[in-house]
């Protein structure tokens, strides 16, 4: 991609999608537990964080392509144990995971991240994240594209709430937002968002947890 290419990407970035004008903290009355943070990382470190994410391998054992750091996941079993550990997690992620636990974001240091990819038209089906497998804190990090995540109830299925993650932002999942509501990204190209329709890009997640060894 060319300078300019680049440069009229990000233009487009700022003017088509709904950006973070101020960093906001929202806490979610209806689904408690949930937390968002927009502006979690500067675009200094989005880049950064990217630009390491391209140049490792990606799994396209799924819809759309993962990285598996840390501990490997088995989606079908859905169980992750010390057989599935790959190691230590690399010192570009590391910098992540210390500062979501210095800022208090996880109780206890991240040892498992899943960098999930969606392009336009590509998703992730509503789930509780394995409650056996994974601690009670899960924390996602959004790069390039927003979207809409989906929060249903599991009991009320009725209940849905959209939330808009914005790139660079934080989602954080804790108590009830962890365990009584599912989350899901519906499969489409374009979201909309207070009234305005918006074409979704590429989008890049990294989803930290910590394992639960038995
Ligand atoms: O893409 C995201 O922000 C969420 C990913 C997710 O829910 C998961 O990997 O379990
Ligand atoms: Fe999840």
């Amino acid at each position: 991609m060319s300078y300019i290419h680049l440069k009229l990407s990000l233009l487009d970035q700022q003017t088509t999608q709904p950006q973070p004008t101020r960093k906001k903290v929202l806490l979610f009355d209806a689904i408690r537990g949930l937390q968002y943070i927009e502006d979690y990382i500067d675009e200094r470190q989005h880049d950064w964080l990217l630009d390491h994410i391209d140049k490792q391998p990606w799994l396209d054992d799924l819809k759309r392509r993962v990285q598996h750091y840390g501990f490997k996941y088995d989606y079908k079993a859905r169980k992750v144990n010390l057989d599935m550990r790959i190691g230590e997690l690399p010192e570009w992620l590391k910098r992540f995971r210390d500062k979501l636990y210095k800022d208090g974001q996880m109780p206890r240091a991240a040892d498992q991240v899943i960098v999930n990819e969606y392009l336009p038209g590509q998703g992730i089906a509503s789930h509780i994240d394995c409650e056996p497998c994974f601690e009670g804190t899960i924390v996602s990090l959004s790069l390039g594209s927003g979207c809409i995540m989906d929060f249903t109830n599991k009991s009320d299925k009725t209940k849905k709430i959209p939330v808009w993650l914005a790139p660079r932002s934080l989602v954080v999942l804790n108590g009830e937002a962890r365990h009584e509501w599912l989350h899901g990204i519906a499969a489409r190209r374009s979201d909309e968002w207070d009234g305005q329709k918006y074409e979704r890009r590429r989008r890049v997640s990294l989803t930290f947890r910590k394992v639960i060894i038995k």
